[in-house]
């Protein structure tokens, strides 16, 4: 098996069904990976846990931390920022453990270009209007809000070219199934395995 461990992103347009996907999927194998909590300025949802949930910060903390390069990635989304710390992602990998990070696409790119060899998974709505209704239905946003996450989450659809694999959220069982499928069939990649075998037979990593 390779050393390092497996980036997973789930990504995709905001209402998707992200979260709800990631936990189903944590709730079929909870020791396979290893979820990537991140932090936000938004302010916490009745039921929501500090530290489990997100890391609730103020601006003035999120934005220390960027400076600090503590985050692997950030992005500021409808006027809050949220971002994954880059320790916990590091100490895991170099552990030989799987990360899961669940975000948006912008972050996800950023991901991209510092992680190459992650696994960028894109869930996409069955279509826009069964999007604006499960906004509407998780009741969290207002009209503007709701108006907002719309007219962003055209943009983020475009953004699936960028990704190694899409799933379509049309059943939660069935989306958390397909990805769960990649993810153990993207374990033998051969890239996966080729810089320890290169190790191990003394191979200049650049042939
Ligand atoms: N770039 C980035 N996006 C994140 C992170 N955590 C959450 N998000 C995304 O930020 C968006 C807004 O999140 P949230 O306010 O919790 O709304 P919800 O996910 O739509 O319930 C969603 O698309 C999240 O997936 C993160 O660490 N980095
Ligand atoms: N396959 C699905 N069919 C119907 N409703 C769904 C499905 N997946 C998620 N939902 C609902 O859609 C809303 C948004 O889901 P959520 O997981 O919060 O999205 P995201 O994390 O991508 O913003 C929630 O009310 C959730 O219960």
């Amino acid at each position: 098996m390779p050393k390092r461990g497996m980036l997973i992103v789930l990504s995709g347009p905001s209402g998707v069904g992200k979260g709800t996907v990631r936990k189903e999927i944590f709730s079929r194998e909870d020791n396979t990976f290893h979820y990537s909590v991140s932090m936000t300025t938004r302010k916490k949802r009745p039921g929501e846990v500090d530290g489990k949930d997100y890391f609730f910060v103020s601006k003035e903390e999120f934005e220390k931390e960027i400076e600090n390069g503590g985050m692997l990635e950030y992005a500021k989304y409808v006027d809050n920022y949220y971002g994954t710390p880059l320790k916990y992602v590091n100490e895991m990998l170099d552990q030989g453990k799987d990360v899961f990070l669940e975000i948006e696409v912008k972050g996800a790119m950023q991901v991209r270009e510092k992680v190459p060899d992650g696994l960028f998974i894109f869930l996409t709505p069955p279509d826009l209007m069964e999007l604006r209704q499960r906004i509407i239905n998780r009741g969290t946003d207002d009209l503007a809000t709701i108006d907002k996450r719309m007219e962003k989450a055209v943009g983020e659809i475009e953004m699936m070219q960028n990704y190694d694999y899409a799933v379509v959220n049309d059943e939660v069982p069935k989306a958390a199934e397909k990805i769960q499928t990649i993810i153990r069939a993207e374990r033998w990649r051969v890239k996966r395995f080729l810089p320890d075998y290169k190790k191990q037979l003394g191979l200049d990593d650049q042939q």
